[in-house]
């Protein structure tokens, strides 16, 4: 590798990494579920400076933070695309964006339950089973939601 192609594949990365932040911040522009993500991982953030917290939970808590985030880039990224796709309503358009927007809230579930477990432990003393049965609830009771749901429908069918 001469020195010419170094300095042009550091320039290339350089400008990988603006377009990847100009991205960032016109997301931040335009979403504001975005917006929102982001000002209650900053809230979250701050708290954990004040509180005694192991390594370990600092790391799930940022962990979280960060995954909700992403979720909500991506589903950004979904809604632009399937509008570039068709403007028309179409139920499969809707069945996509739904989803997408599905695997943000069940994201924030879990960064609910990190931050009930780990700030509910710091700030009151709380013992882990409040979380731990959030976590269950949403697992164990969105299937039987649907499965409930679908012999309702099948029995109102035969009917
Ligand atoms: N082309 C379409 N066909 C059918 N349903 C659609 C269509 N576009 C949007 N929807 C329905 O409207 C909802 C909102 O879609 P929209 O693209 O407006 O997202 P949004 O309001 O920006 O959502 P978010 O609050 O997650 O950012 C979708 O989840 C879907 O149920």
């Amino acid at each position: 590798m001469n020195a010419k192609s170094g300095q042009s594949d550091l320039n290339n990365l350089i400008k990988s990494f603006i377009n990847a932040t100009e991205g960032l911040v016109e997301a931040f522009k335009q979403e504001r579920n975005l917006r929102l993500h982001f000002l209650i991982g900053t809230i979250v953030l701050i708290i954990s400076y004040f509180l005694d917290l192991s390594n370990e939970e600092i790391l799930w808590l940022i962990f979280a933070v960060f995954s909700v985030i992403g979720m909500e880039l991506l589903n950004t990224l979904v809604e632009v695309l399937m509008d570039l796709y068709s403007e028309n309503h179409d139920v499969r358009i809707k069945f996509v964006k739904d989803v997408s927007a599905g695997m943000v809230l069940w994201y924030s579930l879990f960064a609910v339950t990190v931050g009930l477990i780990i700030l509910g432990r710091a700030i009151f003393n709380w013992r882990n089973d409040i979380g731990r049965l959030f976590a269950v609830l949403f697992v164990v009771g969105l299937p039987l939601i649907s499965i409930l749901g679908g012999l309702r429908k099948r029995a109102k069918r035969k009917n």
